[in-house]
């Protein structure tokens, strides 16, 4: 037999469009050879359960390199093609996706960059490597003939008998000059691990078995051990810790979607945008990355999701707006959420243990999708200083948000008291602890925009950080009313009003003087910083805006705590007025311990930079000195 014919394309010059178009993406034709050797080798299982044929042999698939003819060789044990299918399926269904790809790039009008390889190149995307590409085949059928084609890009082919003996099918490759790199066995073996690691036939290269084969994914979750789980991550993420916890997804219906989801241990500074789940449709490695697959809220998490039902494209744009899609993303956003909430219902403690690492990912869920926020909004947890035993666990104390309603409702209702930063804010915190009053941990950089997220979805709510504003509970009202100058008719309170006005000068500060209220006087602070919860709020969002950081507002308030026991002192200093060479040296000292209480005020809310640091230090030494000369 010998034929001589015309592949019939009308688009022209097909060839330098596709290589032109996949270059950077090249390698996908070993994917692709492959995946129809695998897809061969079923087809003449399925012949065979059908009782079609006798005719058995071992599943493989064999790659060759010859480097003196410069070829690559994809040998498979499977069902093989007659001189009529090859008409049909190379120069007809082959080249005609071929041509439908550069139609499509031609018109789309896109750069390269926008165009990716995915599915639909099949056969034909061997010519963006080699110069010329054989087949040998054999079909199963019985009496049927080997045949030979051969085609060297162009739209001409030639069509032979072939003196091959077994069933089956060998395409080689003559690769083009540029694409030598290919006859590189270690390259070739780096390919076939990534795209055909769990392509379930054995591929061998120079006898050596290189994939895996098995895929966990596809076994029954029942049977799958949690040893099994944790090695196929190491295996698909060597050298990173093991993850918290996982999602096995199995399903049939409505989609075929198999995988498995694994929840990382997540560092503060995760990047959203960047995902690490690794894509396959039948086995076959498509993607590192399932951007228009996966919410992008789950971008986090690692794994593996294979599925049938993807529509996979030459262009992966057209992903994007397909509904399949949407509804793929919804049923794994689901399956993410419903893992979470039995987690929580099956063990709080496993959940307490892992909620420092997963909490950025459900409060960025949270916003991101109200169907996923939903879902997890009982067990939304926080850190809290509450000591009820309902809130307990070895991780420390948390609660949800409504359970902290709940226990304050009768204290203060619809009022959330929250630190940003409990060590810095730690004085603050310890005020309200004193006083009953339970605090809230939002500590993580997502959470200013959840706090905010939390305030839309309960209207009536308010959040106030601790040192927003000192709450009428903290201090006793009623020392402030006292006069003590019966001449001036000044109470406590004014006194030192005008002393810290005057020693410390700053006319955008507030200064305002209460009683803290505290078992021992002198333990509770000399004085403390106020932010307005709103103008804070505001700072921070107009520096998010310029990308700046957040400074400290001018316009702050100093709260000086009138039931100090220094404050006695500071007031009788004020008021003596002891004159040392005509200067009034206890007015002087009044005004560097107004000073220093500021300062030591101001120390627990934000760090000094080296001049304000200088300055510090010089009055402490100053102040110490001018105490000790006393003595
Ligand atoms: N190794 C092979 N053994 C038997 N038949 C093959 C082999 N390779 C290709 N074919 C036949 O050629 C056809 C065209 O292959 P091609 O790779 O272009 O497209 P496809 O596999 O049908 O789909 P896709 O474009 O998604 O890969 C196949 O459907 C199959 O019938």
């Amino acid at each position: 037999m010998h034929e001589q014919g015309t592949i019939s394309i009308h688009t022209e010059n097909i060839f330098p469009i596709i290589k032109k178009a996949l270059y950077s993406e090249r390698d996908i034709f070993l994917r692709e050879l492959i995946s129809n050797a695998v897809d061969a080798i079923s087809k003449l299982k399925m012949v065979s359960y059908a009782g079609e044929t006798t005719h058995s042999a071992d599943p493989e698939i064999v790659v060759t390199i010859d480097k003196d003819k410069k070829t690559l060789a994809i040998a498979d044990t499977g069902i093989g093609m007659t001189a009529d299918e090859v008409k049909k399926y190379i120069n007809q269904v082959a080249f005609s996706s071929a041509q439908e790809f550069a139609t499509k790039y031609a018109n789309s009008g896109a750069g390269d960059q926008q165009i990716i390889g995915n599915f639909g190149l099949g056969f034909y995307s061997s010519f963006m490597v080699a110069s010329n590409v054989e087949i040998d085949t054999r079909s199963y059928k019985e009496g049927a003939e080997a045949v030979h084609w051969s085609c060297d890009g162009s739209t001409t082919f030639t069509l032979d008998s072939s003196d091959r003996a077994n069933v089956g099918t060998t395409i080689t490759l003559t690769l083009q000059e540029d694409a030598e790199e290919y006859l590189n066995e270690f390259e070739i073996k780096r390919m076939i691990r990534n795209y055909c690691d769990f392509m379930p036939v054995p591929i061998k290269l120079n006898d050596e078995v290189i994939n895996k084969q098995t895929a966990l994914w596809d076994k029954s979750p029942k049977s799958v051990t949690n040893e099994e789980y944790l090695e196929f991550y190491r295996y698909l993420y060597p050298y990173q810790d093991d993850p918290l916890f996982w999602i096995h997804l199995n399903t049939d219906y409505p989609f075929v979607i198999k995988g498995i989801l694994y929840f990382p241990k997540m560092k503060a500074d995760i990047d959203p945008n960047r995902g690490q789940i690794k894509l396959f449709c039948n086995h076959v490695f498509v993607s590192d990355n399932c951007d228009d697959v996966i919410p992008k809220f789950l971008m986090p998490l690692r794994g593996a999701i294979d599925s049938t039902d993807i529509p996979l494209n030459v262009s992966r744009s057209f992903l994007q707006g397909d509904p399949k899609v949407r509804k793929i993303q919804d049923f794994i956003a689901k399956k993410v959420g419903d893992r979470l909430t039995s987690l929580y219902s099956d063990s709080r403690e496993e959940f307490l243990k892992c909620w420092q690492d997963i909490s950025i990912f459900m409060k960025f869920g949270s916003m991101n999708s109200d169907k996923f926020y939903q879902q997890v909004k009982e067990i939304l947890v926080y850190p809290t200083t509450s000591e009820d035993e309902k809130v307990k666990s070895e991780s420390g104390n948390y609660t949800t948000l409504q359970e902290y309603l709940e226990r304050n409702k009768a204290e203060h209702e619809n009022q959330v008291f929250y630190t940003s930063d409990p060590i810095a804010q730690g004085t603050y915190v310890e005020l309200h602890k004193n006083q009953g009053i339970e605090v809230l941990t939002f500590d993580s950089f997502i959470d200013s925009h959840f706090i905010n997220f939390l305030e839309r979805e309960f209207k009536d709510i308010k959040f106030a950080r601790v040192d927003a504003e000192i709450d009428d509970r903290l201090v006793d009202k009623e020392s402030k009313t006292e006069i003590v100058d019966p001449k001036t008719n000044k109470t406590k309170s004014d006194h030192l009003q005008d002393i810290f006005r005057a020693a410390l000068n700053k006319p955008k500060l507030t200064i305002r003087t209460e009683a803290i209220k505290a078992e021992d006087a002198a333990s509770a602070p000399p004085a403390i910083i106020l932010l307005p919860e709103f103008a804070r709020r505001m700072q921070e969002m107009t520096a998010v805006l310029q990308q700046g950081s957040v400074s400290f507002p001018e316009d702050h308030i100093l709260l000086v705590n009138t039931s100090h026991p220094l404050m006695e002192k500071l007031i009788s200093l004020d008021a003596s007025q002891i004159l040392v060479d005509g200067k009034s040296e206890s007015a002087n000292l009044a005004n560097l311990i107004c000073n220093h209480v500021y300062d030591l005020a101001l120390m627990a809310q934000k760090s000094f930079d080296a001049d304000s640091m200088k300055g510090f230090l010089q009055r402490s030494n100053q102040l110490l000195t001018t105490l000790t000369s006393k003595i």
